[in-house]
Protein backbone atom coordinates (compact mmCIF):
# COMPACT_ATOMS: atom_id res chain seq x y z
CA UNK A 1 0.00 0.00 0.00
CA UNK A 2 1.45 3.20 -0.70
CA UNK A 3 1.37 5.89 2.77
CA UNK A 4 -0.28 8.85 2.05
CA UNK A 5 -0.38 11.76 3.86
CA UNK A 6 -2.61 14.77 5.18
CA UNK A 7 -2.20 18.35 7.21
CA UNK A 8 -1.87 16.35 10.68
CA UNK A 9 1.20 14.38 9.45
CA UNK A 10 3.05 17.33 8.28
CA UNK A 11 5.23 19.31 10.97
CA UNK A 12 5.72 22.88 9.42
CA UNK A 13 8.19 23.19 12.84
CA UNK A 14 10.70 21.12 10.74
CA UNK A 15 11.26 24.27 8.04
CA UNK A 16 11.59 26.69 11.15
CA UNK A 17 14.92 28.72 10.74
CA UNK A 18 15.62 27.71 7.35
CA UNK A 19 15.87 29.41 4.34
CA UNK A 20 13.98 27.92 0.95
CA UNK A 21 15.92 28.92 -2.30
CA UNK A 22 13.07 28.17 -5.26
CA UNK A 23 15.44 28.05 -8.54
CA UNK A 24 13.37 28.85 -11.27
CA UNK A 25 10.42 31.41 -11.01
CA UNK A 26 7.98 29.66 -14.03
CA UNK A 27 5.01 27.22 -13.63
CA UNK A 28 6.36 25.44 -10.69
CA UNK A 29 8.33 28.06 -9.35
CA UNK A 30 6.19 30.83 -9.20
CA UNK A 31 3.19 28.83 -7.90
CA UNK A 32 5.12 26.75 -5.32
CA UNK A 33 7.13 29.99 -3.89
CA UNK A 34 3.86 32.16 -3.58
CA UNK A 35 2.45 29.44 -1.58
CA UNK A 36 5.11 28.72 0.71
CA UNK A 37 5.39 32.62 1.49
CA UNK A 38 1.86 32.72 2.36
CA UNK A 39 2.26 29.56 4.74
CA UNK A 40 4.94 31.47 6.47
CA UNK A 41 8.25 29.94 5.06
CA UNK A 42 11.30 32.21 4.29
CA UNK A 43 11.57 32.14 0.64
CA UNK A 44 13.97 33.31 -1.65
CA UNK A 45 13.81 32.96 -5.26
CA UNK A 46 17.53 32.37 -7.93
CA UNK A 47 16.96 32.84 -11.59
CA UNK A 48 18.27 34.53 -14.15
CA UNK A 49 17.96 38.60 -15.36
CA UNK A 50 14.66 38.41 -17.59
CA UNK A 51 11.47 37.55 -17.66
CA UNK A 52 11.09 35.30 -14.37
CA UNK A 53 13.41 38.10 -12.52
CA UNK A 54 11.15 41.19 -13.55
CA UNK A 55 8.10 38.23 -12.29
CA UNK A 56 9.54 37.49 -9.12
CA UNK A 57 10.56 40.99 -8.27
CA UNK A 58 6.69 42.47 -8.88
CA UNK A 59 5.32 39.64 -7.04
CA UNK A 60 7.96 40.73 -3.72
CA UNK A 61 10.25 38.54 -3.89
CA UNK A 62 14.13 38.67 -3.24
CA UNK A 63 15.80 37.83 -6.03
CA UNK A 64 19.15 36.29 -7.02
CA UNK A 65 21.19 34.71 -9.52
CA UNK A 66 21.10 30.85 -9.18
CA UNK A 67 24.77 30.64 -7.30
CA UNK A 68 24.05 32.90 -5.06
CA UNK A 69 20.53 31.80 -3.99
CA UNK A 70 22.05 28.43 -3.76
CA UNK A 71 24.64 29.40 -1.75
CA UNK A 72 21.87 31.22 1.15
CA UNK A 73 19.60 28.27 0.97
CA UNK A 74 19.40 25.47 3.69
CA UNK A 75 16.83 23.87 0.84
CA UNK A 76 17.24 24.10 -2.58
CA UNK A 77 14.29 23.41 -5.06
CA UNK A 78 14.78 23.11 -8.17
CA UNK A 79 12.04 24.03 -10.66
CA UNK A 80 14.02 24.48 -13.73
CA UNK A 81 13.26 23.11 -16.95
CA UNK A 82 14.10 19.41 -17.03
CA UNK A 83 16.39 19.46 -19.53
CA UNK A 84 19.13 22.83 -18.56
CA UNK A 85 18.85 21.52 -14.82
CA UNK A 86 22.34 19.53 -15.10
CA UNK A 87 24.07 22.10 -16.53
CA UNK A 88 22.65 25.04 -14.07
CA UNK A 89 23.79 22.52 -11.54
CA UNK A 90 27.39 21.96 -12.13
CA UNK A 91 27.51 25.90 -12.88
CA UNK A 92 25.51 27.29 -10.55
CA UNK A 93 24.27 24.92 -7.35
CA UNK A 94 26.71 22.51 -6.99
CA UNK A 95 28.94 24.79 -5.18
CA UNK A 96 26.31 25.93 -2.74
CA UNK A 97 25.40 22.56 -2.18
CA UNK A 98 27.30 21.90 1.06
CA UNK A 99 26.65 19.09 3.97
CA UNK A 100 23.01 19.04 6.08
CA UNK A 101 21.47 20.76 3.16
CA UNK A 102 18.33 19.40 0.56
CA UNK A 103 18.19 19.48 -2.67
CA UNK A 104 14.60 18.61 -4.35
CA UNK A 105 13.39 18.51 -7.08
CA UNK A 106 8.93 19.02 -8.26
CA UNK A 107 10.30 15.58 -11.30
CA UNK A 108 13.35 13.00 -11.06
CA UNK A 109 13.92 12.86 -14.23
CA UNK A 110 18.09 13.86 -13.79
CA UNK A 111 18.52 12.17 -10.78
CA UNK A 112 16.79 9.00 -12.44
CA UNK A 113 19.09 9.23 -15.43
CA UNK A 114 22.32 10.15 -13.38
CA UNK A 115 22.64 13.81 -15.08
CA UNK A 116 23.09 15.26 -11.67
CA UNK A 117 24.93 13.12 -8.98
CA UNK A 118 24.55 14.89 -5.73
CA UNK A 119 26.88 14.93 -2.98
CA UNK A 120 26.22 11.83 -0.26
CA UNK A 121 26.26 14.13 2.52
CA UNK A 122 23.04 16.08 1.84
CA UNK A 123 19.40 15.39 1.78
CA UNK A 124 17.90 14.22 -2.07
CA UNK A 125 13.91 14.92 -1.94
CA UNK A 126 11.10 15.35 -3.96
CA UNK A 127 8.07 16.71 -3.66
CA UNK A 128 5.71 16.55 -7.11
CA UNK A 129 2.40 18.26 -7.27
CA UNK A 130 0.22 16.10 -9.44
CA UNK A 131 -0.91 19.58 -11.53
CA UNK A 132 0.23 22.46 -13.19
CA UNK A 133 1.84 25.45 -11.63
CA UNK A 134 -1.30 27.53 -11.79
CA UNK A 135 -3.68 24.76 -10.43
CA UNK A 136 -0.90 24.80 -7.21
CA UNK A 137 -1.58 28.76 -6.82
CA UNK A 138 -5.63 28.56 -7.55
CA UNK A 139 -6.10 25.74 -5.84
CA UNK A 140 -4.17 26.75 -2.63
CA UNK A 141 -5.97 30.41 -2.89
CA UNK A 142 -9.28 28.86 -2.57
CA UNK A 143 -8.24 26.84 0.52
CA UNK A 144 -7.78 23.77 -0.97
CA UNK A 145 -4.84 21.97 -2.92
CA UNK A 146 -3.31 19.83 -5.70
CA UNK A 147 -2.19 16.31 -4.21
CA UNK A 148 1.46 16.07 -4.91
CA UNK A 149 4.10 12.80 -4.47
CA UNK A 150 7.32 12.71 -2.11
CA UNK A 151 10.00 10.55 -2.46
CA UNK A 152 13.71 10.72 -0.18
CA UNK A 153 16.35 9.52 -2.31
CA UNK A 154 19.14 10.35 0.07
CA UNK A 155 18.20 11.14 3.91
CA UNK A 156 21.85 12.71 5.09
CA UNK A 157 19.90 14.21 8.51
CA UNK A 158 17.56 12.11 9.25
CA UNK A 159 14.83 14.01 8.55
CA UNK A 160 14.44 14.33 5.07
CA UNK A 161 11.19 12.92 4.60
CA UNK A 162 10.01 15.60 7.77
CA UNK A 163 11.24 18.40 5.40
CA UNK A 164 9.44 16.80 2.42
CA UNK A 165 6.23 16.81 4.03
CA UNK A 166 6.82 19.96 5.57
CA UNK A 167 7.21 21.67 1.87
CA UNK A 168 4.39 19.55 0.96
CA UNK A 169 2.22 21.02 3.55
CA UNK A 170 3.54 24.50 2.93
CA UNK A 171 2.41 24.57 -0.74
CA UNK A 172 -1.11 23.23 0.57
CA UNK A 173 -0.77 19.60 -1.44
CA UNK A 174 -1.35 18.49 2.16
CA UNK A 175 -4.82 19.75 2.12
CA UNK A 176 -5.96 17.12 -0.55
CA UNK A 177 -3.09 14.40 0.10
CA UNK A 178 0.35 13.43 -0.07
CA UNK A 179 1.34 9.83 -1.71
CA UNK A 180 5.07 8.69 -0.83
CA UNK A 181 7.04 7.18 -4.15
CA UNK A 182 10.49 7.06 -5.31
CA UNK A 183 12.35 9.04 -7.84
CA UNK A 184 12.23 6.00 -10.16
CA UNK A 185 8.33 4.94 -10.09
CA UNK A 186 7.47 9.35 -9.92
CA UNK A 187 9.64 9.89 -13.03
CA UNK A 188 8.30 6.82 -14.75
CA UNK A 189 5.10 7.06 -14.40
CA UNK A 190 5.44 10.76 -15.11
CA UNK A 191 6.62 10.27 -18.22
CA UNK A 192 4.14 7.65 -19.46
CA UNK A 193 1.30 9.86 -18.53
CA UNK A 194 2.58 12.85 -20.33
CA UNK A 195 3.42 11.06 -23.75
CA UNK A 196 0.94 7.84 -23.86
CA UNK A 197 -2.18 9.63 -22.54
CA UNK A 198 -2.65 13.04 -20.83
CA UNK A 199 -0.40 15.15 -23.79
CA UNK A 200 0.76 12.62 -26.31
CA UNK A 201 -2.29 10.42 -26.16
CA UNK A 202 -4.73 12.79 -26.21
CA UNK A 203 -3.34 15.13 -28.77
CA UNK A 204 -3.37 12.29 -31.03
CA UNK A 205 -6.45 11.09 -30.41
CA UNK A 206 -8.44 14.58 -30.58
CA UNK A 207 -6.75 15.00 -33.94
CA UNK A 208 -7.39 12.00 -35.57
CA UNK A 209 -11.18 12.29 -34.68
CA UNK A 210 -11.21 15.94 -36.25
CA UNK A 211 -8.95 14.91 -39.08
CA UNK A 212 -11.40 11.94 -40.02
CA UNK A 213 -14.58 14.13 -39.37
CA UNK A 214 -13.29 16.64 -42.12
CA UNK A 215 -11.66 14.16 -44.42
CA UNK A 216 -15.56 13.25 -44.45
CA UNK A 217 -16.76 16.90 -45.51
CA UNK A 218 -18.19 17.74 -42.00
CA UNK A 219 -17.49 21.56 -41.60
CA UNK A 220 -14.14 21.94 -39.39
CA UNK A 221 -16.51 24.36 -36.78
CA UNK A 222 -18.54 21.44 -36.32
CA UNK A 223 -15.62 18.68 -36.04
CA UNK A 224 -13.77 21.16 -33.14
CA UNK A 225 -16.82 21.55 -30.92
CA UNK A 226 -17.14 18.08 -30.86
CA UNK A 227 -14.07 16.73 -30.62
CA UNK A 228 -12.20 19.40 -28.65
CA UNK A 229 -14.50 21.74 -26.99
CA UNK A 230 -16.86 18.67 -25.93
CA UNK A 231 -13.79 16.83 -24.38
CA UNK A 232 -13.31 18.89 -21.35
CA UNK A 233 -16.69 18.86 -20.14
CA UNK A 234 -16.22 15.16 -20.60
CA UNK A 235 -12.99 15.17 -18.54
CA UNK A 236 -14.59 17.38 -16.04
CA UNK A 237 -17.53 14.35 -15.03
CA UNK A 238 -14.53 12.01 -15.10
CA UNK A 239 -12.34 13.74 -13.07
CA UNK A 240 -14.89 14.15 -10.78
CA UNK A 241 -16.68 10.28 -10.06
CA UNK A 242 -14.68 8.41 -12.74
CA UNK A 243 -16.49 6.71 -15.58
CA UNK A 244 -19.62 5.97 -13.27
CA UNK A 245 -20.31 9.31 -13.03
CA UNK A 246 -19.26 10.16 -16.78
CA UNK A 247 -22.24 7.44 -17.74
CA UNK A 248 -24.37 8.83 -15.85
CA UNK A 249 -24.33 11.95 -17.26
CA UNK A 250 -24.60 11.25 -20.98
CA UNK A 251 -27.17 9.69 -23.06
CA UNK A 252 -27.81 6.01 -22.98
CA UNK A 253 -27.05 6.12 -26.77
CA UNK A 254 -23.69 7.68 -26.04
CA UNK A 255 -22.85 5.29 -23.20
CA UNK A 256 -23.32 2.29 -25.83
CA UNK A 257 -21.12 3.65 -28.40
CA UNK A 258 -18.66 4.21 -25.20
CA UNK A 259 -18.39 1.04 -24.55
CA UNK A 260 -18.66 -0.70 -27.83
CA UNK A 261 -16.61 1.35 -29.86
CA UNK A 262 -13.86 2.84 -27.48
CA UNK A 263 -11.59 -0.63 -27.25
CA UNK A 264 -12.12 -0.44 -31.00
CA UNK A 265 -9.90 2.44 -31.03
CA UNK A 266 -8.13 1.96 -28.64
CA UNK A 267 -6.95 -1.42 -29.25
CA UNK A 268 -3.96 -3.96 -29.29
CA UNK A 269 -1.83 -2.03 -31.50
CA UNK A 270 -2.53 0.80 -28.88
CA UNK A 271 -1.75 -1.51 -25.94
CA UNK A 272 1.31 -2.48 -28.22
CA UNK A 273 2.28 1.07 -28.61
CA UNK A 274 1.75 1.60 -24.66
CA UNK A 275 4.18 -0.83 -23.59
CA UNK A 276 6.58 0.39 -25.96
CA UNK A 277 6.59 3.65 -25.01
CA UNK A 278 6.99 2.17 -20.94
CA UNK A 279 10.01 0.14 -21.91
CA UNK A 280 11.73 3.07 -23.88
CA UNK A 281 11.15 5.66 -20.54
CA UNK A 282 12.45 2.32 -18.32
CA UNK A 283 15.67 1.60 -20.51
CA UNK A 284 16.55 5.13 -20.55
CA UNK A 285 16.47 5.45 -24.36
CA UNK A 286 13.78 8.48 -24.36
CA UNK A 287 15.85 10.58 -21.91
CA UNK A 288 18.66 10.07 -24.27
CA UNK A 289 16.78 10.98 -27.09
CA UNK A 290 15.79 13.84 -25.08
CA UNK A 291 19.17 14.89 -24.06
CA UNK A 292 20.58 14.55 -27.48
CA UNK A 293 17.92 16.61 -28.82
CA UNK A 294 18.27 19.15 -26.77
CA UNK A 295 22.46 18.99 -27.42
CA UNK A 296 21.31 19.51 -31.02
CA UNK A 297 19.17 22.73 -30.46
CA UNK A 298 15.84 21.00 -30.90
CA UNK A 299 15.70 20.12 -34.54
CA UNK A 300 12.75 17.40 -33.54
CA UNK A 301 10.61 19.17 -31.27
CA UNK A 302 10.97 22.49 -33.58
CA UNK A 303 9.73 21.18 -36.46
CA UNK A 304 7.02 18.72 -34.77
CA UNK A 305 5.60 21.67 -32.44
CA UNK A 306 5.53 24.02 -35.99
CA UNK A 307 3.36 21.43 -37.72
CA UNK A 308 1.00 21.34 -34.78
CA UNK A 309 0.45 24.63 -34.33
CA UNK A 310 -0.32 25.32 -38.06
CA UNK A 311 -2.91 22.20 -37.83
CA UNK A 312 -6.02 23.43 -38.83
CA UNK A 313 -7.89 22.16 -35.58
CA UNK A 314 -5.27 25.35 -33.80
CA UNK A 315 -6.92 27.61 -36.53
CA UNK A 316 -10.55 26.91 -36.18
CA UNK A 317 -10.10 26.43 -32.28
CA UNK A 318 -8.78 30.15 -31.78
CA UNK A 319 -11.50 31.38 -34.39
CA UNK A 320 -14.21 29.85 -32.22
CA UNK A 321 -12.67 30.77 -29.14
CA UNK A 322 -13.01 34.08 -30.37
CA UNK A 323 -16.25 34.02 -30.81
CA UNK A 324 -17.36 33.00 -26.63
CA UNK A 325 -16.61 35.58 -23.87
CA UNK A 326 -15.42 32.52 -21.28
CA UNK A 327 -11.99 32.10 -23.71
CA UNK A 328 -11.42 36.10 -23.12
CA UNK A 329 -8.21 36.79 -21.43
CA UNK A 330 -7.32 33.42 -21.39
N1 LIG B 1 4.81 22.53 -15.48
C1 LIG B 1 4.26 21.79 -14.51
O1 LIG B 1 3.12 22.03 -14.13
C2 LIG B 1 5.01 20.69 -13.81
C3 LIG B 1 6.38 20.71 -13.78
N2 LIG B 1 7.06 19.82 -13.00
C4 LIG B 1 8.50 19.90 -12.93
O2 LIG B 1 8.87 21.17 -12.37
C5 LIG B 1 10.12 21.59 -12.90
C6 LIG B 1 9.98 22.99 -13.50
O3 LIG B 1 9.12 22.90 -14.61
P1 LIG B 1 8.23 24.17 -15.08
O4 LIG B 1 7.74 24.90 -13.89
O5 LIG B 1 7.27 23.62 -16.09
O6 LIG B 1 9.32 25.05 -15.81
P2 LIG B 1 9.10 26.42 -16.61
O7 LIG B 1 9.63 26.23 -17.97
O8 LIG B 1 7.69 26.90 -16.45
O9 LIG B 1 10.01 27.45 -15.80
C7 LIG B 1 11.38 27.32 -15.80
C8 LIG B 1 12.01 28.44 -15.01
O10 LIG B 1 13.42 28.25 -15.06
C9 LIG B 1 14.04 29.46 -15.47
N3 LIG B 1 15.26 29.19 -16.22
C10 LIG B 1 15.37 28.54 -17.40
N4 LIG B 1 16.68 28.47 -17.77
C11 LIG B 1 17.37 29.11 -16.79
C12 LIG B 1 18.74 29.38 -16.60
N5 LIG B 1 19.65 29.01 -17.50
N6 LIG B 1 19.12 30.04 -15.49
C13 LIG B 1 18.20 30.42 -14.58
N7 LIG B 1 16.87 30.21 -14.70
C14 LIG B 1 16.47 29.55 -15.81
C15 LIG B 1 13.00 30.15 -16.33
O11 LIG B 1 13.30 31.53 -16.35
P3 LIG B 1 13.33 32.44 -17.68
O12 LIG B 1 12.09 33.24 -17.65
O13 LIG B 1 14.55 33.26 -17.50
O14 LIG B 1 13.40 31.50 -18.86
C16 LIG B 1 11.74 29.84 -15.55
O15 LIG B 1 11.59 30.72 -14.49
C17 LIG B 1 10.53 20.52 -13.90
O16 LIG B 1 11.34 19.60 -13.21
C18 LIG B 1 9.20 19.86 -14.27
O17 LIG B 1 9.32 18.52 -14.73
C19 LIG B 1 6.41 18.91 -12.20
C20 LIG B 1 5.06 18.86 -12.19
C21 LIG B 1 4.24 19.67 -13.06
C1 LIG C 1 1.02 16.38 -17.64
C2 LIG C 1 2.26 17.22 -17.72
C3 LIG C 1 3.08 17.24 -16.46
O1 LIG C 1 3.54 15.93 -16.18
C4 LIG C 1 2.25 17.74 -15.29
C5 LIG C 1 1.56 19.05 -15.37
O2 LIG C 1 2.14 17.07 -14.30
C6 LIG C 1 4.30 18.14 -16.67
O3 LIG C 1 5.41 17.66 -16.44
O4 LIG C 1 4.13 19.32 -17.01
Amino acid sequence: MVEKYFDADADMGVLAGKRIAVIGFGSQGRGQALNLRDSGCDVIIGVRPGKSWETAIKDGFEVFQVAEAAQAADIIQVLLPDENQAAIYQESIRQGLVKGKTLMFSHGFNILYGQIVPPPDVNVVMVAPKGPGHMVRRTYEEGKGVPALIAVEQDATGDAKAIALAYAKGIGATRAAVFETSFREETETDLFGEQAVLCGGCTALVRAGFETLVANGYAPEMAYLEVLHELKLIVDLIYEGGFTKMRDSISNTAQYGDITRGPRVIGPESYAAMQEILEEIQDGRFAKEWILENMTRRPVFNALTRADEEHEIEQVGAQIRALMPQFQNK
